[in-house]
């Protein structure tokens, strides 16, 4: 029994997320620039989708709204229904850069949320060593950041992003960073990691590939103000494997996103 909580659109839509009207407008001294125009989105449970668009659209901007790490200046945030007014628990950001401590081993890094959060030390230990692993890391566990590879500290703030099992993790540009070949690495790794433990991703990037190789949807940005030009259903085999990546599908996908940016672009 029971019943559906009215007030809730995340209830009414069975959305993980749930973007309403979310506007920001950042002010400093006498200018404004409106870097997201009211924005509406649902983000349905154990979705990967990507955000891409041109520098400037506001897709760091609504992550971080969506992460309550940001104020919009209109609008609001579910998640799982639950309005969103500061971090909230269960949610976990990776960055572009890796942001990892550098006097703490890799694995005390990743573990450095549980130690914030104060849960049971001997669990998110074993966490711990199970993500070194999944993450190729463990030869690595008591080296320092500034002993690993771009692409193995990123894999380290990854696990670190997952060291508490989140329901949904949000991610800005995490591998920008990269050259190609360790970002498709990582691409893999993330993929696994999602499949294993099913949960809702939203993921910022400026590369199309990637974003059709990981996505179930894309959403395509519009700068000038923010907002949303068009949301792409990704209809590629799941789950997804490397070889994807050279066949037709894959091809027409990558064009329709492009022509979409191409849109864009000329308005
Ligand atoms: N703290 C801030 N103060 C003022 N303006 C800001 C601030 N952060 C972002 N902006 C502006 O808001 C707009 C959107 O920025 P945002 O970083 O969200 O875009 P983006 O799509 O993530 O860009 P990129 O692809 O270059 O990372 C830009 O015009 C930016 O200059």
């Amino acid at each position: 029994m029971g019943t559906a909580d009215p007030g809730t659109t995340a209830t009414r839509t069975g959305a993980a997320v749930a973007v309403r009207d979310v506007a920001m407008t950042y002010r400093r001294r006498r200018t404004a620039v409106e870097a997201l125009a009211p924005t509406t989105l649902d983000i349905r449970p154990g979705e990967f989708i990507s955000l891409i668009g041109p520098s400037g659209c506001g897709k760091s901007t609504l992550l971080k709204i969506i992460a309550g790490l940001l104020d919009a200046t209109g609008g609001r945030v579910e998640i799982d229904g639950a309005t969103v007014t500061e971090p909230p628990p269960g949610v976990s950001v990776a960055f572009q850069k890796p942001t990892l401590l550098s006097w703490r081993t890799i694995r005390q890094n990743i573990l450095l949320p549980v130690e914030l959060r104060g849960g049971d030390r001997a669990a998110a230990g074993r966490r711990a060593d199970e993500l070194l692993a999944t993450m190729r890391l463990e030869d690595f566990a008591g080296s320092l950041p500034r002993e690993l590879s771009g692409g193995m500290e990123q894999r380290a703030a990854i696990a670190r992003s997952l060291i508490d099992g989140p329901r949904l993790l949000l991610m800005d540009e995490p591998f920008g960073a990269l050259d190609e070949f360790t970002r498709e690495e990582l691409n893999d790794e993330l993929l696994r990691v999602w499949r294993g433990e099913p949960k809702t991703v939203v993921f910022v990037t400026h590369s199309i590939s990637e974003a059709v190789y990981l996505s179930d949807r894309i959403v395509v940005m519009k700068a000038r103000p923010g907002g949303i030009h068009e949301v792409i259903d990704i209809d590629l085999p799941q789950p997804r494997q490397r070889d994807v990546r050279a066949t037709a599908g894959f091809f027409e996908a990558t064009q329709r996103v492009r022509a979409s940016l191409e849109q864009v672009k000329s308005q």
